[in-house]
């Protein structure tokens, strides 16, 4: 059940989709894999064809712009049921392949709903441009609640490491890894404002005072891991 302030948040649209909006667009979708296929495609990766005629393992195609391709069964990839559009989970996808998985992630980017789990992974694309899902309002939905009570976050990620770090008594680690420009260091620097939101004041006083607090950490984090920065780098996190 959704919490209602959460949808009236900036950030939600950001999150995930209201689930009208999810039906509609589901409903919209005039496709599935008895009668379509995705076909490897030069500019676009994959695109979704038409299959006309099937001769055993040999497969006409009509493609979007109306030409006709004959292919192997191979060349092809099936297509997800509609339910699975914009999936949080790519796990959860019936045909776990390379297209599907691009299409997920392309159709939730255009929606500008960059994070997305992928099992335990949780898979971010960097949208260039500062969206209203960091704020302390959003931070405050992921505080303490399980990862399948909220849409995918890094704050989702981060909230178990702390709890896991704070049940077991254990060292966490979190690996943040991506090509040049990704989009690693704003992450990181997500998550330890996030520590420090959580477990830098008393609950009463979270409010500006933690923020500044956060400022604080952060700056002394980043300073602290920037002489160790490279594309792949590992976070630990103390007690
Ligand atoms: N969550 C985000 N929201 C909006 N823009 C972002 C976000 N993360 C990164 N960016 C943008 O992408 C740019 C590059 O991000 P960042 O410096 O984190 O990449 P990086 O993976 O650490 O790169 P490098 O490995 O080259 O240091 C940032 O300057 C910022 O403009």
């Amino acid at each position: 059940m959704v919490n209602l302030e959460w949808i009236q948040d900036p950030g939600w649209q950001y999150l995930r989709l209201t689930d009208d909006v999810a039906l509609k667009e589901q409903a919209m979708r005039k496709f599935d894999n008895k009668t379509h296929c995705w076909v490897p495609d030069p500019a676009e990766g994959f695109i979704i064809a038409d299959i006309s005629i099937v001769e055993g393992n040999n497969y006409t195609l009509t493609l979007p712009n109306g030409e006709t391709r004959k292919v192997n069964k191979d060349e092809t990839q099936e297509i997800n049921p509609a339910k699975y559009e914009k999936t949080e989970d790519m796990a959860n996808l019936t045909f776990l392949n390379e297209a599907s998985v691009l299409h997920n992630l392309r159709q939730r980017y255009y929606g500008m709903m960059i994070y997305t789990y992928s099992g335990l992974f949780l898979v971010f694309i960097n949208p260039y441009k500062m969206l209203p899902i960091y704020t302390d309002s959003v931070a405050n939905m992921y505080v303490n609640r399980r990862r399948s009570e909220v849409p995918p976050h890094l704050f989702a990620v981060s909230d178990l490491a702390y709890r896991n770090m704070m049940g077991e008594k254990e060292n966490q680690s979190m690996l943040i890894t991506g090509e040049s420009g990704a989009g690693k260091t704003e992450n990181t620097k997500k998550v330890i404002s996030y520590f420090a939101r959580i477990g830098g004041a008393p609950k009463e006083q979270k409010s500006k005072k933690s923020v500044r607090f956060s400022d604080q950490i952060v700056l002394f984090a980043v300073i602290l891991f920037y002489p160790f920065k490279t594309p792949q780098y590992i976070l630990f996190l103390k007690q």
